[in-house]
C-alpha cells in the first residue's frame, strides 16, 4: 500500500508525458484526468509524426473507441514502434466483440504485444475469445465473470490484463491483485474506463513493475471515484469532483482509502 501511495507522489513529481491515440468521445476527459493527476497528456495520431512522438513519451495508450481506417493504421504504426523500442504501451479494446472490424483491428494490435490490456468484463471476455456478443462499449458482464478469461488472455499475450468493474482485477500471469474502491455511478460517466487506461499509461511510465503500476492506477481511479461520489449529485458533478479529487489527493489519504486485496 505504501509503495502504491508513493507512486502518486512520483507521478506528481515526474509528470510523465503520455501519448494517447484515443477516441473522439473521451479525448478531453482523459487529457484533463491526466493533468489533474499530475501527468502531461499529448493526443497525437498523425502518421508522419507518430514514431517521433512515441520516441519522446513515457508511455503510449491506444484506444479503439471511434476507430476508422486511417486511425487504425496510426495505432498499428505507433504500437509496432513502441514494441520495437520497448516503450510500454496500453491497449484499451473498446467495444471488442461488437463487430468483426473491431476484432480484426484488435487481432493486429495483439500481435504487437501490448504491455497492458485494460478493458471492461465483456471486452476482456471477447478478446480472450470466450463466446460472447458484446452490446457495444458498456459491459454486460461483471468483472468476476471475466476473471478466467483475463487469466487466459494474460497467459496468451504476455500482457498484464486489467478488468475494470465493481472489483478491478489486475492479472499478470499467475499474479493477481484486486481493487475494491469505486462507485457504480462511475459507469454513468462516459470514458471512465478510458480514463483508467490513460492513468495506467501514466503509472507504467514511472514504474517498471507493471502489476504494481496497474494496481496503483486502478486504486487511484477508485479512490478518486469514492471521494467524488461522496460529493456528487449525479454523473455531471461526479466528473467535476473526480478531477478535483485526482488533483487534491495526498498520498496519506490515498493510502488510507485504498482497498487492495492480494488473494
Ligand atoms: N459497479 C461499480 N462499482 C465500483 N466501481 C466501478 C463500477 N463500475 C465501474 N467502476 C469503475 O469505473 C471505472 C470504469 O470502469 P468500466 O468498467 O465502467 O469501464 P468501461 O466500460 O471501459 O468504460 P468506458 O468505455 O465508458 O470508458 C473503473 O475505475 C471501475 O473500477
Ligand atoms: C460511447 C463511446 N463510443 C465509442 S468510444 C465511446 C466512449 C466510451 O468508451
Ligand atoms: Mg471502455
Amino acid at each position: 500500500m505504501e509503495q502504491i501511495s508513493e507512486l502518486l507522489s512520483k507521478l506528481k513529481n515526474q509528470s510523465p508525458l503520455v501519448q494517447s491515440i484515443t477516441n473522439y468521445v473521451v479525448m478531453n476527459n482523459t487529457a484533463n484526468a491526466l493533468l489533474a493527476a499530475g501527468a502531461s497528456p499529448i493526443m497525437a495520431h498523425a502518421q508522419p509524426e507518430v514514431k517521433d512522438m512515441v520516441n519522446i513519451v513515457g508511455a503510449l495508450v491506444v484506444n479503439i473507441g471511434t476507430l476508422d481506417e486511417y486511425w487504425s493504421e496510426s495505432m498499428i504504426k505507433a504500437a509496432a514502434y513502441a514494441h520495437d523500442i520497448q516503450k510500454p504501451w496500453i491497449l484499451d479494446p473498446v467495444g471488442a466483440g461488437a463487430t468483426p472490424y473491431r476484432n480484426e483491428v484488435l487481432a493486429s494490435l495483439l500481435t504487437l504485444k501490448p504491455t497492458v490490456i485494460r478493458g471492461n468484463a465483456s471486452e476482456i471476455m471477447a478478446l480472450a475469445q470466450f463466446n460472447i456478443q458484446s452490446k457495444g462499449v458498456d459491459s454486460t458482464n461483471s468483472s468476476d465473470e471475466a476473471l478466467e478469461a483475463g487469466i487466459q488472455l494474460s497467459k496468451q499475450t504476455g500482457a498484464t490484463v486489467v478488468i475494470s468493474g465493481e472489483v478491478d482485477y489486475i492479472i499478470d500471469g499467475d499474479r493477481l491483485a484486486k481493487v475494491k474502491n469505486g462507485n457504480p455511478i462511475m459507469a454513468k460517466v462516459t470514458g471512465m474506463g478510458c480514463t483508467a487506461s490513460a492513468l495506467t499509461g501514466a503509472m507504467v511510465a514511472i514504474e517498471k513493475d507493471i502489476l504494481l503500476a496497474c494496481t496503483a492506477a486502478m486504486a487511484l481511479m477508485g479512490v478518486a471515484g469514492d471521494i467524488a461520489a461522496e460529493k456528487a449529485e449525479g454523473p455531471g458533478t461526479l466528473q467535476l469532483h473526480f478531477y478535483d479529487a485526482l488533483y487534491n489527493l495526498k498520498p496519506e489519504e490515498f493510502e488510507e482509502r485504498m482497498i487492495i486485496v492480494y488473494p
